[in-house]
């Protein structure tokens, strides 16, 4: 665990950067700094490996002062990531990976090896190795820039915006990545942003400061949107905090049997199966797509199929189902099982009136339009 204790730091000139910050980030979780500008939340970050060392107070890395651990000693146990990965312009992919291992005296070829690995592990073709960073995307550059921090396998990293750089696409891709890599590595990380959505995807804990570097509220994400602690909070984690906080609520989202036909299929099976104008269109059991009883030619075509909703799994958060429906053409979410095979289909009415359900607390009847899982028709 790190643990800040009544940490301030005033920088000369007198601007109180951090002030009076007692906080704990718990040993195998991603606990997230986030506020406005010029909050304290970098100075925060890097005061954890004394790159800023405090005025006062302490900050204790597993219940050590993190002033008596010499500083050599203290950054080998943790990563830093920083924006666009920060990497040596001049060094190769694998070199810029390689640096803490050959610092720590590693063997060039077992440094390289381990670069290697970490391309791997980041989703890098390895062929990229021996490029420099300036031949990469930005996106590409950020997960080097995360290789590079688990070279040494830190039991802590510290990241200092380390998605702001690259475009929305890219950034969602990149995160959901780094959860998936946080689920098998259960590193101890501190992660600065200044975006509260990523705050609340990425973190286990959330902590907001507010300008002149005091903490408004460390809570959970779904405490954070539920019970914002003050005006301030409240503003900060934004007026549609209501809708967000539905991806935290897990439900029994009320699956619909969805007809389907498949690519082969005549119009007038298509036709006679479509709700509304629409019919999804399925093979081996996943969905391909909607297709509109307009658009039919003589047989059903995969082609000519628009997906064009996000899916949604059962048993996931009621905000993928309403996301789902919401999104989807036929105004009916398609629902998936883990392996991406087609349950059936759901109605945003149907959701609201679980969420509704969620609301008040009720644990009797499910909405009368939404009896649980039905089997869908096969073609
Ligand atoms: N070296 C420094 N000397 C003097 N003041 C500084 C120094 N570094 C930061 N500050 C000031 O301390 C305050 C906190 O800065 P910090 O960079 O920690 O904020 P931040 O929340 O990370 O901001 P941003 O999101 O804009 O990066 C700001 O008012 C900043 O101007």
């Amino acid at each position: 665990m790190i643990r800040f204790e009544k940490v301030t730091k005033r920088y000369p000139g007198g601007t109180i950067a951090v002030d009076e910050v007692t906080l704990d980030a718990p040993t195998g979780a991603i606990t997230v700094l986030v506020g406005p500008s010029g909050c304290g939340k970098t100075t925060s970050l890097r005061m954890v490996n004394r790159m800023i060392e405090p005025t006062s107070g302490r900050i204790l890395l597993d219940d050590t002062d993190t002033a008596r651990i010499p500083e050599p000693a203290l950054r080998r146990g943790i990563g830093y990531v920083i924006q666009q990965g920060g990497l040596f312009p001049h060094q190769s992919i694998e070199r810029n990976i390689a640096t803490v291992p050959l610092l720590l005296g590693w063997e060039k070829k077992r440094a390289y090896a381990r670069a290697r690995e970490l391309l791997e592990v980041v989703g890098l073709p390895a062929e990229m190795a021996t490029r420099y960073p300036g031949q990469l995307s930005g996106g590409q550059q950020q997960r080097v820039g995360v290789a590079r921090a688990l070279a040494a396998d830190p039991p802590v990293m510290l990241m200092d915006e380390p998605f702001s750089a690259v475009d929305p696409v890219v950034r969602t891709q990149l995160q959901d990545e780094f959860l998936r890599l946080q689920g098998e590595l259960g590193k101890t990380i501190i992660l600065v942003t200044h975006d509260i959505d990523e705050a609340v995807k990425l973190g286990d804990l959330v902590a907001v400061l507010r300008v002149g570097g005091r903490l408004a509220q460390v809570a959970t994400p779904e405490e954070l949107l539920a019970h914002p602690a003050d005006d301030f909070v409240a503003d900060f984690v934004g007026r549609d905090r209501g809708y967000r906080a539905l991806s935290f609520v897990e439900g029994e989202v009320p699956v619909q049997a969805e007809p389907t036909v498949a690519p082969g299929d005549g119009a007038d099976l298509a036709r006679s199966r479509a709700v509304d104008g629409w019919v999804l269109v399925a093979e081996d059991g996943r969905p391909l797509g909607w297709l509109h009883t307009d658009w039919l030619r003589a047989e059903v075509s995969a082609d000519r199929v628009a997906l064009g909703g996000t899916l949604a799994t059962q048993g996931g958060p009621l905000r993928a189902a309403l996301d789902a429906a919401l999104s989807s053409p036929s105004g009916r979410g398609v629902v998936v099982d883990g392996d991406g095979r087609l349950l059936g289909t759901v109605r945003a009415r149907d959701v609201l009136a679980e969420v509704e359900r969620h609301r008040t607390g009720s644990t009797g009847q499910a909405p009368a339009q939404g009896r649980p899982t039905q089997a869908p028709v096969q073609t």
